[in-house]
């Protein structure tokens, strides 16, 4: 995941490759729940690992359930009905699909619980639930404000002498919050005219699709609920949630929807076929499955099977619609961002609920697609898009995220835009609540002109601070990191233990050693054939080694390939000796890095004294000169700075100094 601050995405061309989704966030909570009321154990397998779903895990875990995890396999062990602790306070994040169900179940089964969210989440209303649970005699008091989360639960007196009457025209999670607890009162009531339970919508329920899951996994769970039309539901007396003893959680189609508008909108790499989505397809049982007509109609071109999905580019530009999207409210965002492509203006229509949700997605949806330089109509319950006139009215948006996981995924397919542009999506954390890797999966699917990856060279002589301040840039930025000092040390390392003689005598031999050795870096650690070499390779022998190993021409043509291929997307950060000037000539920023030899020798000094090595102030500055005038004055890639490098001494500069320097020289070059 990218926990950085934000995350500057390249113009991309293609795309193509086949991607496993994780599972389906509404399927996953549902599933854990039902589980958790039910007797007995259930295996939940390709459970969904996000923030709403860790959320709810935590819940169920405070409530007394047992749940083992066994990678995407979570075992939940029921409470038959009844929770194990009788008081409790819960944080549900922002994870709508865990409060509004939880709030019923727990309301239904009485106790003294509070539950409590992220800020945004005490904005979002819960009052038509709580209204309909108040029917039923259950106690549910409001901590803040009236209608909103925190929550406080009490012991309930329930009275089922009417049908529970409950609003289906804000969202839906209520009603589905009403179909998974109201089973824990069915099944006290004998099977009799007149004892079966009853839930009335009022007003025009929205977002069915969901309900319809809702269903189908409340019949894998043993309850089969009556449905007349979307008005009326009954749950058979008697009905209990009994355990399927293992069930499988579908990929996310709403995920789904991002890849299946990457197909429609990348052209494909060459002799490549478009997207494959393995793990959900035409038998799906999501509602926004739905995404792949609309993105038909925009001119996709999609076959499927019962669990994956093909896309590839069809009609392009793609074509403007005019669309209902009740059925798909949170697909529904990312048409929005394919309007971008379209021949023409595109409304998307009956998405009010979007207001409701993480943030108001309506009014983020406008201020963002306008960033980008579209025409923008906002309405109460609509939302209408006309692309930029031509390609020079493209702009080069940083886009803001609201900590809304589909408004950070849907902008990243912006990149794909005519004009050659960067998107920058800020706080692209947010994806964790329901897709952590997204951008990970995003990036191993697209590609792009390596002249669009961006590169930072870091330059300069030994000890400098060249690998501390690269890492630190890399860190920031999301970016790959190239130490490229340490693949000269794995080879001085390899070359002495092969004992070849590491001067110009070896140096076919050493050449010819490289591509044998499976080099492998793995976060800080180095691996050489498996064994963590991170230590061994930088000792002050083995550095110096390292020194007389990378002035051998044959060496260093023989490591160009394996630096060339740490520039992927979405950039690099690489330090060494001749990074700017000879790996990466068409690096966007050089900077050679320099301080004075006593500072040089003086953090070196430090640096091997923390780690318990004794040395001397006197012979590090004798090796580092020596070392420096070597790698200075060999012929094959000298240490010198690129042409056009900026220098910096960082002799009297802090690490976070230097940092914060070559990131305000990175900005000034970015066109946000
Ligand atoms: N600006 C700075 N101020 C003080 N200490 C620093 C600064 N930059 C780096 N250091 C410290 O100096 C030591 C050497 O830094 P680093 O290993 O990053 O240098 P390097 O140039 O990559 O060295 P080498 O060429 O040997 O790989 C480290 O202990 C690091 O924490
Ligand atoms: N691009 C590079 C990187 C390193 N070297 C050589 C010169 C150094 O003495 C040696 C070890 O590098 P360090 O880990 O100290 O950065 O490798 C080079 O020639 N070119």
């Amino acid at each position: 995941m990218y926990a950085t601050a934000f995350l500057d995405i390249p113009p991309l061309n293609t795309a193509s490759g086949s991607i496993t989704l994780p599972g389906s966030k509404s399927i996953s909570n549902r599933v854990l729940l039902l589980a958790a009321l039910s007797e007995g154990s259930t295996d939940v397998h390709d459970l969904l690992d996000s923030d709403d779903t860790r959320v709810m895990l935590e819940a169920l875990r405070q409530l007394g359930c047992g749940v083992h995890q066994n990678h995407s396999t979570v075992t939940i062990e029921g409470l038959g009905g009844k929770p194990k602790v009788a008081q409790a306070k819960l944080f549900m994040g922002n994870a709508g699909t865990a409060i509004r169900p939880l709030t019923a179940a727990l309301a239904v089964m009485g106790g003294d619980y509070e539950l409590s969210g992220v800020p945004r989440m005490h904005e979002r209303p819960i009052g038509d639930l709580v209204d309909a649970m108040r029917q039923l005699g259950c106690q549910i008091d409001y901590l803040e404000k009236s209608g909103y989360p925190p929550l406080r639960i009490g012991q309930p007196t329930l009275n089922l002498s009417a049908p529970i009457q409950v609003r289906g025209d804000v969202s839906s999670q209520f009603l589905t919050a009403l179909l998974m607890a109201l089973p824990l009162v069915a099944m006290h009531r004998a099977p009799a005219l007149g004892n079966d339970v009853v839930i009335e919508v009022v007003g025009e329920l929205i977002s069915r699709p969901y309900i319809e899951i809702t269903l189908n996994l409340l019949a894998q769970f043993g309850v089969v609920v009556q449905r007349d039309g979307w008005q009326r539901f009954t749950i058979p007396a008697g009905s209990q949630i009994r355990t399927p003893g293992e069930i499988y959680v579908e990929a996310d189609a709403s995920s789904a929807s991002y890849f299946i508008a990457l197909g429609a909108i990348a052209a494909r790499a060459r002799g490549q076929k478009g997207i494959k989505i393995l793990g959900v397809g035409a038998a799906s049982i999501q509602g926004d499955i739905r995404f792949v007509e609309a993105a038909q109609m925009m001119g996709a071109q999609v076959t499927s099977g019962p669990n994956w999905l093909e896309i590839s580019r069809g009609a392009w530009p793609l074509k403007a619609i005019d669309l209902d999207c009740n059925h798909i409210p949170d697909a529904a965002m990312t048409l929005a961002v394919m309007a971008l492509y379209a021949d023409g203006t595109t409304t998307l229509r009956n998405v009010a609920s979007w207001r409701v949700k993480e943030t108001d997605r309506l009014a983020a949806m406008a201020c963002e697609l306008r960033k980008l330089g579209a025409t923008v109509d906002e309405g109460a319950d609509y939302i209408r898009i006309t692309p930029p006139a031509s390609v020079g009215a493209w702009k080069a948006a940083s886009i803001h995220t609201y900590d809304d996981h589909r408004v950070a995924m849907c902008f990243s397919l912006a990149a794909f835009n005519p004009a050659g542009l960067p998107v920058r999506i800020e706080d692209p954390k947010c994806v964790a609540k329901t897709f952590p890797d997204y951008f990970e999966a995003l990036f191993s699917l697209v590609q792009t002109s390596p002249k669009h990856v961006p590169v930072i060279c870091i330059d300069g002589p030994t000890a400098s601070g060249k690998g501390t301040l690269a890492a630190e840039l890399a860190m920031r930025l999301g970016y790959h990191f190239l130490d490229s000092g340490a693949l000269y040390r794995i080879a001085a390392l390899a070359a002495s233990r092969a004992g070849l003689p590491i001067a110009s005598s070896g140096e076919a031999q050493i050449a010819s050693l490289l591509p044998q050795l499976r080099i492998e870096f793995a976060g800080n650690r180095i691996l050489l054939n498996g064994e963590d070499m991170s230590e061994a390779i930088r000792t002050e022998e083995n550095g110096m080694n390292a020194s007389k190993v990378s002035a051998l021409a044959p060496v260093r043509a023989a490591l160009v390939a394996l630096q060339h291929s740490f520039h992927r997307l979405p950039g690099l950060v690489a330090d060494g000796r001749d990074m700017g000037s000879v790996i990466f000539p068409q690096a966007q920023l050089k900077v050679f890095l320099t301080a004075s030899a006593p500072q040089r020798a003086q953090r070196r000094f430090k640096q091997l004294i923390s780690k318990g090595i004794s040395t001397t102030l006197d012979s590090l500055r004798a090796d580092l000169e020596a070392r420096d005038e070597r790698d200075r004055t060999r012929s094959a890639s000298p240490l010198k700075p690129a042409q056009d490098a900026v220098l910096l001494d960082n002799s009297d500069l802090s690490v976070e100094t230097s940092v914060d320097l070559v990131l305000g020289w990175w900005q000034g070059k970015q066109p946000f």
